[in-house]
């Protein structure tokens, strides 16, 4: 599914977090959102997922308008990976993955055999087979993070928003899940702040400053020196690394 957000506006209080800011995520790209600490990329996010209200803007999943349909209808299309994944109650990782399947029942539906092999593939792709009768409070952040990542595989969703899905994880496990996400071969519109994970995983980046859209295009139009030391006040060299023909970054020279 093609994502297209406009002129999305978010106050809180007084303080405007996002400011006019468009985006456009086409069928089965993998588009990344950058910027420092605090510029607005999960209030961005959330407004988009409709976590919260923003004061104006309009966002259509291909010709499903999300700001005006059912939470339903949408998660049946959209699955979301926040950045906060804390429960209150306890259930085994098994039983949190399923709960991805939600969104595709009736009310009171059972779980069926086609359920639990979607679970099952979820569970596999995220490398969580030995951890399936684990209780989910038990889990380390980054456990706790793949569980979230498989519970919203298991969703079968055409479109994911990510809000920096490798908090948490390890070297590996960044790799694995930008990798895994990659190759579900959906639209994809994800928070990161790893720039070298940014330029290899993603097609296109929005770099945002302010609450604003402050630069957009391909990884190597937008990760120049210039753009990343006006966003993050930091001097920085790029260059191609050696080994893995990536663009690569050295910091405070
Ligand atoms: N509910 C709220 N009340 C007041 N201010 C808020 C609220 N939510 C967000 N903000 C402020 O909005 C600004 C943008 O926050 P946001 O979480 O969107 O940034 P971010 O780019 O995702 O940051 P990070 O990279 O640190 O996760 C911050 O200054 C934050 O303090």
């Amino acid at each position: 599914m093609e994502l297209i957000a406009k002129e999305m506006e978010v106050k809180i209080g007084k303080k405007e977090i996002v400011k006019n800011v468009s985006i456009h995520v086409k069928k089965q790209q993998f588009v990344g959102l950058i910027g420092p600490n605090g510029c607005g990329k999960s209030t961005l996010l959330k407004s988009i997922y409709k976590s919260i209200s923003p004061q104006n803007g309009m966002v259509f999943l291909d010709d499903l308008d999300v700001l005006k349909s059912p939470e339903k209808k949408i998660s049946q299309h959209l699955g979301v990976v926040g950045q906060f994944n804390e429960m209150h109650f306890d259930l085994t990782v098994h039983q949190m993955v399923l709960l991805g399947r939600t969104p595709h029942k009736k009310m009171l539906e059972s779980d069926t055999k086609h359920d639990y092999g979607i679970v099952e593939e979820a569970l596999k792709r995220t490398n969580l087979q030995d951890y399936k009768d684990r209780s989910y409070l038990s889990l380390s952040g980054g456990e706790k993070q793949r569980v979230i990542l498989a519970r919203t595989i298991a969703q079968q969703p055409k479109f994911m928003i990510l809000d920096e899905p490798t908090n948490h994880l390890d070297i590996r496990y960044q790799i694995e899940i930008l990798s895994c996400v990659k190759e579900l071969n959906i639209g994809v519109l994800a928070a990161l702040h790893d720039l070298e994970m940014a330029a290899h995983y993603c097609d296109y980046l929005y770099a945002v400053k302010d609450g604003e859209i402050y630069a957009h295009g391909t990884p190597e139009e937008v990760l120049t020196p210039d753009t990343i030391e006006a966003l993050y006040q930091i001097k920085c060299q790029t260059f191609t690394n050696p080994v893995t023909n990536g663009l690569s970054f050295a910091y405070g020279f």
